[in-house]
C-alpha cells in the first residue's frame, strides 16, 4: 500500500454520495468481451455507478502496469507532483467502470472525473432502451481492433485490387 503516496492528487473529506443504476446485467461472450447491458429502459442523464478510482504513481505505472492486462483497464488521471507541476498519471476504475466497452458511433454514457473525490460517475448520454449495450468513447487511439468497426478498403487495398484484374 502507499504506491501513490508520493503524488499529491488531492482528497475530499466530504462523502460521497454512491449510486449505481438497477436493472444492469454483464454479458461475458461478446465480441468485446464481458459488457454490461441495459435490462429495461434508462432515461438519459441517469446515474449509471459512481466509481471509486486506484490513482497509479507515475513509475508504478511504466515500470509495472503498462506490462501488464491492466494497462488496458486504466484512464488518463491528471496529478499535480511533489513540485506542484501538472502530469498525467493513470487511474484504475474500480466498479462497474472498468467494464464499459467502447463505440466510436454509438455511446451512450459519459464520464466524468472527481478529482478531489477520486470518483467517476458514469451517466447515460440519452434515452437507453432495454438490451441495449452501454458504451463509452474511449478515444480516438485504441489499443484493439473496433469490434464495430466495418472494414472500408483503403485505397491502397482498391489500387492492388485493380492491378490483379488488369494483370488476370
Ligand atoms: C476496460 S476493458 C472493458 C471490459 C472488457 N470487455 C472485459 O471483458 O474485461 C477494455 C477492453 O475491452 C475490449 N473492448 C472494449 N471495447 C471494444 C471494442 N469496441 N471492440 C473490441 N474490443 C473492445 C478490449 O479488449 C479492451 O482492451
Amino acid at each position: 500500500m502507499g504506491h501513490a503516496a508520493q503524488i499529491e492528487s488531492g482528497s475530499s473529506s466530504v462523502p460521497i454520495p454512491l449510486q449505481r443504476c438497477t436493472n444492469l446485467v454483464l454479458i461475458s461472450d461478446t465480441p468485446k468481451g464481458r459488457g454490461v447491458f441495459a435490462t429495461q429502459d434508462i432515461p438519459a442523464r441517469t446515474v449509471i455507478d459512481v466509481c471509486p478510482v486506484l490513482i497509479l504513481g507515475l513509475e508504478e505505472n511504466v515500470k509495472h502496469i503498462e506490462k501488464t492486462q491492466l494497462y488496458h483497464y486504466t484512464y488518463n488521471w491528471p496529478i499535480i507532483d511533489q513540485d506542484g507541476k501538472k502530469k498525467h498519471t493513470q487511474a484504475i476504475i474500480l466498479g462497474l467502470g472498468s467494464m464499459f466497452n467502447h463505440s466510436t458511433q454509438e455511446q451512450n454514457v459519459g464520464w466524468e472525473r472527481n478529482l478531489n473525490g477520486q470518483v467517476i460517475t458514469y451517466r447515460a448520454l440519452r434515452n437507453i432502451p432495454a438490451g441495449e449495450e452501454l458504451c463509452i468513447s474511449y478515444g480516438a487511439r485504441l489499443t484493439f481492433k473496433d469490434a464495430d468497426a466495418v472494414d472500408t478498403p483503403t485505397e491502397e487495398d482498391e489500387i492492388n485490387q485493380l492491378i490483379q484484374i488488369q494483370l488476370d
